[in-house]
């Protein structure tokens, strides 16, 4: 008799997504309470993001936390106050052991504070009376707040909303989602919102509160709703359609999860500011309630720019980009009945005429241009996936994506971070695996909040990346392959911002958690390489002007600083001068048209007056060899010119050649 027959532990089991995901909760970057309730917000803003743009409107997002004690929980939960009927069993019951050590410590440290105000002074030992009494409170404040430890998260978006008969299954059951097709998307799983609601299922047991409406509906749909994990199937509690007289459109989702404010305070805050960077059309109101309400937080993100990038595009997958069985379903899903249509309607840059061209390739194998592809044989196609393969396709063209745009990223970078300067580049399209890719980057010198040092900010399809940056494409190009010295910045005193944008139909992250791309794709680490040396050739040459700039303002500096000596000097000779004898010989060696001797015998000329005379030759030299120097620089094509950036009206980005006249350098679009 088998193991499993006598009921061992290899019995045959089988797992539903949601029970694999329940178990493995950090592979979504749901890894303990902090980093959950960063990844809840994180996933809602996300997909609220993702809904406004869908249908163009400029994203209003609302982000709400609040603190739920324990004891307000167990209401929401319907448990009434529970009174303990053995303390002992309890973690915050002080054991006689425990008393002792912590009387031990305490007279301990009376005995030192009581040697430090003998040998230093009562100032010192009050002084280190209060840091420990600090200390103690921060090492309170770091281990698990007890009664607030749970938090509702709300947010509520302007997008585009959901189906009413759609919701119980895009919020209730793992691995579904709209966001499949070959389309640049914050979302791609369709697992976020539903790792936030397994992780409140397995925390508070609440469900999750849904409110929605499509465009021009006239009711609301309001869902109470969990998921049943072993069935990876929505359970709905409740679901209604309320009346939507004032026409809003969207969603807003609420959930109660348990979390840690506290130690992932810095990282949701970090997250929002990053967002509203690489978002600037969008508006982000953030309200942290809190019990205490002194500890309550509100913070917004303003919207600063109308302009939109245009929305991405769903595209044809590409030929050298898909795997047999991909095949086997276009083959399954497609509404064509002969294989040349077949070829030209599910992949991208397939023409009528090369399809012709392929299918000759495929004769020998007995099919022919009228052949139906649901009759394919499985050989054909295995030959029809190689060919693919085999040939060399044009590559996809990259006009399905929908990158920042450098002056959106600028935009973000300037009213975040204020920098003293920046430069901006955007990459051509390129091609990983079929899939097109486009690299933008900026890198800004000083601004608020950059520590000395490369300051590394990555974004993955406009969505900020936080943690394991020390694997990521982005971070290690940019602290290990940029020699930042040919280009007069310092690596480790200057404050650089470099600042890496990546959009693509596929981002090879490593894990569902969309936490960092690896550093292994040639194609990505080249374009991120290429993307931020040509940003610092930019500053190099605005570093250069900054550096010329700051030498004449020293040099201006010195010399007025010296006017006043050096005018008491000359005033101190003339004036003894205007008192000698005119025919003496002193006199006569001065050639002396102005008849200045004579005014200053007079007193026209006085001490002032040469200060005055002075200055404004400092004054004028100055003004000659800036203007001396700009124009220099302008011949050479480089620091006299400011770059001005002009949003351009139409959705159109790809930039063309460039038109240089005298006064300014204009781009073209294509
Ligand atoms: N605020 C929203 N507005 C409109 N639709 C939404 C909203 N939130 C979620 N959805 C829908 O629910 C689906 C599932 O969302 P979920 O967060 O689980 O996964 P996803 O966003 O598709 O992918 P990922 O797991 O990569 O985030 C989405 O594809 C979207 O269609």
């Amino acid at each position: 008799m088998s193991k499993a027959g006598k009921g061992g532990s290899d019995k045959l089991q089988q797992k539903s997504p949601a029970e694999f995901f329940a178990e493995n909760k950090n592979i979504a970057g749901f890894d303990n309470p902090g980093k959950c309730l960063y990844t809840t917000v994180r996933e809602l803003v996300e997909n609220a993001l993702d809904s406004a743009e869908s249908i163009s409107v400029l994203p209003l997002v609302e982000i709400t936390i609040e603190e739920v004690s324990r004891a307000r929980l167990n209401t929401l939960r319907g448990l009434g106050d529970h009174a303990r009927v053995d303390e002992q069993l309890y973690h915050d019951y002080e054991s006689e052991d425990a008393r002792k050590k912590r009387l031990a410590k305490e007279a301990k440290e009376k005995q030192r504070l009581e040697k430090l105000a003998a040998t230093k002074g009562e100032a010192a030992a009050a002084a280190a009376a209060a840091d420990a009494a600090r200390k103690a409170a921060d090492g309170k404040k770091a281990g698990p707040a007890r009664g607030t430890l749970f938090y509702k998260v709300t947010v509520k978006d302007n997008g585009c909303g959901m189906s009413h008969a759609d919701i119980p299954n895009m919020l209730g059951r793992v691995l579904s989602g709209t966001k499949y097709g070959v389309k640049q998307t914050r979302g791609k799983f369709g697992l976020g919102a539903k790792m936030a609601l397994i992780w409140s299922k397995m925390t508070t047991g609440l469900p999750f509160s849904i409110s929605s409406a499509l465009r021009k509906q006239d009711f609301r749909s309001q869902y109470e709703l969990d998921i049943d994990i072993h069935k990876n199937a929505p359970n709905v509690h409740s679901a209604a359609k309320l009346p939507n007289a004032d026409g809003w459109h969207g969603a807003c989702l609420s959930l109660t999860i348990e979390g840690n404010w506290s130690s992932y305070r810095a990282k949701l805050l970090k997250y929002l500011r990053q967002i509203a960077v690489i978002t600037p059309y969008a508006q982000f109101s953030f309200q942290y309630i809190a019990e205490d309400p002194k500890s309550s937080l509100k913070l917004t993100f303003r919207r600063r720019t109308d302009v939109m990038p245009p929305p991405p595009k769903i595209t044809k997958h590409h030929p050298s980009s898909v795997d047999l069985e991909l095949v086997k379903r276009l083959i399954t899903e497609t509404k064509a009945t002969s294989l040349s249509a077949f070829l030209t309607r599910e992949f991208d840059q397939v023409s009528k005429a090369l399809s012709g061209r392929l299918i000759g390739e495929l004769r020998s194998g007995g099919v022919n241009a009228s052949t139906d592809p649901k009759q394919l044989s499985s050989q054909q196609v295995v030959r029809l996936h190689q060919l693919l393969h085999e040939v060399r396709f044009a590559d996809p063209s990259g006009s399905h994506l929908s990158p920042a745009g450098e002056y959106n990223l600028r935009l973000g970078v300037m009213k975040e971070l204020q920098p003293e300067l920046i430069a901006t580049h955007a990459g051509d399209v390129r091609v990983f695996e079929g899939h097109a890719f486009i690299v933008e980057a900026a890198v800004s010198l000083g601004g608020r909040e950059l520590r000395p040092g490369i300051n590394v900010y990555r974004f993955a399809n406009r969505i900020p990346l936080l943690f394991e940056g020390g694997s990521d494409v982005i971070t290690r190009t940019a602290t290990k392959r940029i020699n930042w010295g040919s280009y007069k910045i310092n690596q480790s005193s200057d404050r650089v911002g470099v600042f890496v944008s990546i959009v693509s139909t596929k981002i090879p992250f490593k894990g569902a958690g969309k936490e960092y791309i690896g550093d292994d794709v040639e194609e990505m680490v080249s374009a991120v390489k290429a993307a931020i040396q040509q940003c610092c050739a930019q500053l190099r040459v605005k570093i250069a002007k900054a550096l010329a700039l700051r030498e004449q303002q020293q040099r201006r500096r010195n010399l007025t600083k010296y006017i006043p000596d050096a005018a008491g000097a000359i005033f101190t000779v003339l004036a003894a001068m205007a008192g000698s004898d005119p025919r003496g010989p002193k006199r006569r060696r001065l050639q002396d048209s102005s008849n200045l001797l004579q005014q200053v015998a007079r007193k026209e000329v006085v001490q002032a007056t040469l200060e005055k005379k002075l200055a404004e030759h400092v004054e004028r030299i100055d003004t000659d060899m800036a203007l001396e120097f700009q124009v220099a620089q302008g011949l050479a094509g480089g620091a006299a010119k400011q770059q001005l950036w002009l949003a351009p009206l139409c959705d159109k980005t790809h930039y063309g050649p460039e038109l240089h006249a005298n006064a300014c350098v204009v781009r073209l679009l294509h």
